[in-house]
């Protein structure tokens, strides 16, 4: 049961007719009209997707936020769970679990090293933390035989939970040790065999875009690298630098090339591709650059991709509603609803914003957007 306003409506009906009255004004360009080269390349660029295509996201949020309807039990609304949390990250797997519990989801768990586990829990006691993570400092005396029975043991932990979750969040806090991230990999694969959308952040696009075959091709992957990360991934999979010339080309191809897994290009603008077209949005959000908005991020994203997804299935049933990519949908809502909040945030708390005041907010934009009644 979900509430549904404009699932069909991609942009908004206004923003989408100047986009088109701009590209007949370039096209009737290019057939000669007497301008000047700048508009010649804009047209160019335009005919080629660079444009700018804003995503209708408060019509997106409204359309794929369930109701909170009285006959729903625990867990309807989402079970998340986000691998990350090791020696010297524990903060950003927290932003990730915490916001998907504040933005509406039931059930919220979090996968990490025994040492991360207390402290996390520490922080919340909403959260359900495993401490099942090792990395190699940990287990420096165990021989190879002894480090095989350590990783099936961590992989059937995550087994016993795994078919229970709508979304896995890998990467934000996650360190970059070999053995451990050896161990997420298994991991990775093993939600993708069950279908469980999977979105990448922070050192899980670290681990990806040095192993891309575990996402290559997977439609149920998100990846939401920041500029660092981005370039990173550009490099490896497309071997060259990034073209700040062609920013949607570019994001297309490298959709394209691993295999149309989603990917939100975080920056001014967040720039959303499935490798068939890109949308951006720009929703005002906070000049506050404080790390930590990247984590809510991928917490948000994974629980409207959740929301989207049981949308399209409604639709399959129903076939009422428009069948677009719910990791789109899910890309688009997280991105506006952490501008949203940042701004709130920002209006209140001005320079000393912190990612914990942004998280604050969450709620109440959600409920600015999409009233609970
Ligand atoms: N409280 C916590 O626990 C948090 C933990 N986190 C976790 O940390 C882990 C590593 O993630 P990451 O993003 O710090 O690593 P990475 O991509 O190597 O970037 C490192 C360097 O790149 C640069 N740089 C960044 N942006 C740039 C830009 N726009 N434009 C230009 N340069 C830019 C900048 O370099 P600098 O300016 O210092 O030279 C930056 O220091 C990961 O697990 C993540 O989840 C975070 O989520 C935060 C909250
Ligand atoms: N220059 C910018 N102007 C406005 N908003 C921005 C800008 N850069 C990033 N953002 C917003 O902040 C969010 C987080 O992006 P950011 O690049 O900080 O991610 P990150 O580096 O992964 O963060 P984290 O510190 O959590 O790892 C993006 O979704 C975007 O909406
Ligand atoms: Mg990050």
């Amino acid at each position: 049961m979900f509430v549904k306003h404009g699932m069909n409506s991609g942009f908004s009906s206004l923003a989408s007719s100047a986009v088109l009255r701009r590209q007949q004004f370039l096209i009737r360009s290019l057939k000669g009209y007497s301008v000047s080269d700048k508009i010649r390349m804009e047209a160019v660029k335009c005919l080629s997707g660079g444009a700018s295509l804003e995503a209708n996201a408060e019509s997106v949020l409204r359309a794929i936020t369930p109701s909170l309807d009285p006959t729903r039990h625990k867990g309807q609304a989402g079970k998340i769970a986000v691998v990350g949390g090791c020696r010297e990250y524990t903060g950003a797997p927290y932003f990730a679990a915490i916001s998907a519990l504040k933005i509406g989801a039931d059930l919220s768990h979090v996968f990490c090293t025994e040492g991360a586990a207390t402290v996390i829990k520490s922080y919340s006691p909403e959260l359900i933390v495993h401490p099942i993570l090792e990395e190699s400092y940990n287990i420096s005396g165990v021989n190879d035989e002894g480090k095989r029975d350590i990783s099936k043991k961590i992989l059937s932990e995550f087994d016993k939970w795994m078919e229970r979750f709508d979304c896995l969040v890998v990467g934000p806090g996650l360190g970059r040790d070999p053995f451990l991230l050896e161990c997420v990999s298994k991991i990775m694969t093993r939600a993708r065999q069950s279908n469980v959308p999977i979105v990448v952040d922070g050192d899980g696009l670290f681990l990806v875009t040095n192993s891309i075959e575990l996402v290559s091709g997977y439609r149920l992957a998100v990846l939401t690298p920041n500029v660092i990360e981005y370039k990173r991934l550009v490099q490896k999979v497309l071997g060259c630098d990034v073209n700040d010339q062609n920013t949607h080309g570019e994001l297309l191809s490298l959709s394209k090339q691993i295999g149309g897994v989603t990917i939100l290009r975080k920056g001014k603008s967040d720039l959303i591709s499935d490798g068939e077209k890109v949308q951006s949005v720009s929703i005002y959000g906070s000049p506050r650059r404080c790390g930590g908005q990247g984590d809510i991020l991928s917490g948000s994203v994974a629980v409207f991709l959740s929301w989207a997804r049981q949308c399209n299935l409604a639709a399959e049933r129903e076939s009422t509603i428009s069948r677009t990519n719910p990791t789109v949908l899910g890309c688009i809502a997280g991105s506006a609803l952490l501008r949203k909040a940042a701004a709130l945030a920002f209006e209140h708390k001005k320079r000393s914003t912190l990612t914990t005041d942004i998280i604050e907010h969450l709620g109440q934009s959600l409920e600015a957007i999409s009233p609970v009644s």
